[in-house]
């Protein structure tokens, strides 16, 4: 059989598409809101409602869908989710008023919740620890990829044929990549067109909580008993909200407080989500980096990037302070990349501290946490932005991601979850499944 030479970074690569179609599908709804808005006769709260469901139902199913993939596995989870929001998202062209819309867009989000645990679970297959950082990097920069190619596919889709069309194309393409990711990933051990050599250099540089002969599997309770998910979910509430204000806010922020008018939203409104893709890639290499300049271990290396992103965010946090929209522009970029560059981080922790039994479990539980609080600020934000004004939020993210920081280094232990529980021994703790 035919050796494919770096097998790890195609397979990576298949992961990224996949992130990159569930953001394409998840934005666009943004993108078609005022085609929706006008011809289905909606209103701007029924479609907050709709957005509502999405969100909702992501955050709330991210564990679940995290310990589908642990008991059915990478390849076949993944792609029971895929097919899933394939479907859901074609589905969404039946809907004729915000209430299918709302239906359609929950399912959706219900299904795209497997993306992120399914990319780390992957990326702890197919690479050795040092270079799990930089695997989550490249597929988590799927997320500002297909938040970027959104605007244009949709709005062609729906002045070329219907809004209905864009949403049976995203639903296509994404069945097209559900269907590829059935044929061509497997995990190392059986992946016939994997060299010996990298196959030993991918299993020899993981730890034992991730080695085929690890049969311990923390239950859910379990997990949430354990301080070190504690240390990776309160930093990843903090920061969250931070992704969805860029995702979801600065086009209005400009609009309002700029008097930017469509063409120029269009020429910079943009630009955070490509230094939040600059952040995703750079901060994947930023932990060996770290490892190999200061002599610190995983754990510790992932902590500094969290750290550095942390105090990047003060950057947009002094928005306020500036007139000149091109300098909160330039702010909202450092603010990007921060922000991916510590998530990265934050994300890759669940498989330097879980096993590969219970990762995928353990990162829906930290996305569940990240996206309750993501849901929570943004409602802050409508309440606040007009009477508050956007500064004062902004300088609220990068306090949340510096109390963030604090607790990393405070709660997180340099050691695996099973490690501190086999120190713990609580008094009644459950015997771990084996
Ligand atoms: O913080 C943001 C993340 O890095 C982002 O890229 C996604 O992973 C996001 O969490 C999601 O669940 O879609």
């Amino acid at each position: 059989m035919r050796k494919i030479k770096g097998l790890r970074w195609y397979m990576i690569g298949l992961v990224t598409i996949g992130t990159i179609l569930g953001y394409l599908t998840r934005n666009a709804i943004a993108v078609a809101a005022p085609t929706l808005e006008s011809q289905l006769h909606i209103t701007t709260q029924q479609y907050s409602y709709i957005v509502a469901a999405y969100s909702a139902c992501y955050t709330v199913m991210q564990p679940v869908a995290g310990y589908v993939l642990d008991i059915l596995g990478t390849k076949i989870g993944y792609a029971v989710f895929a097919i899933a929001w394939a479907l859901f998202c074609a589905a969404t062209a039946l809907a004729g008023s915000w209430g299918g819309l709302a239906l359609a867009r929950g399912a959706v989000g219900a299904a795209e919740a497997a993306m992120i645990p399914a990319g780390l679970k992957a990326s702890s297959e197919w690479f050795p620890a040092k270079e799990r950082s930089i695997a989550v990097g490249y597929f988590n920069v799927g997320s500002s990829i297909g938040a970027m190619l959104a605007p244009p596919l949709v709005v062609w889709a729906i002045v070329a044929h219907s809004w209905e069309m864009a949403f049976i194309i995203t639903g296509v393409l994404s069945m097209i990549w559900a269907i590829c990711w059935l044929i061509f990933y497997k995990h190392p051990k059986k992946q016939p067109h994997l060299s010996n050599d990298e196959r030993d250099y991918i299993l020899a540089g993981q730890e034992a909580h991730h080695q085929l002969g690890n049969a311990k599997k923390m239950s859910a309770r379990q997990i949430l008993r354990n301080r070190q998910f504690w240390g990776i979910a309160l930093p990843r509430f903090l920061a969250e909200p931070a992704w969805g204000t860029f995702n979801a806010w600065i086009p209005l922020f400009m609009f309002k407080v700029y008097g930017f008018n469509l063409k120029e939203i269009a020429l910079f409104a943009w630009m955070p989500m490509l230094f939040a893709d600059l952040g995703c890639i750079v901060g994947g290499y930023l932990p060996p980096l770290f490892q190999r300049w200061f002599g610190v271990n995983l754990i510790v290396s992932r902590k500094l990037v969290v750290t550095m992103g942390a105090v990047l965010m003060i950057a947009p946090g002094t928005i306020g302070l500036f007139t000149s929209p091109y300098v909160a522009i330039g702010l909202l970029c450092v603010g990007g990349f921060a922000h991916q560059a510590l998530s990265g981080s934050l994300i890759t922790l669940s498989s330097d501290v879980f096993g590969r039994n219970e990762v995928a479990t353990a990162n829906g539980l930290t996305g569940m946490a990240a996206w309750t609080a993501s849901t929570m600020f943004a409602l802050v934000v409508g309440a606040l932005a007009d009477t508050l004004g956007f500064s004062p939020l902004f300088a609220a993210l990068a306090v949340f991601d510096l109390l963030g920081a604090v607790a990393i280094w405070t709660i997180l232990q340099n050691k695996t979850a099973t490690e501190l529980t086999a120190e713990e021994k609580p008094l009644n703790a459950a015997p771990l499944q084996s």
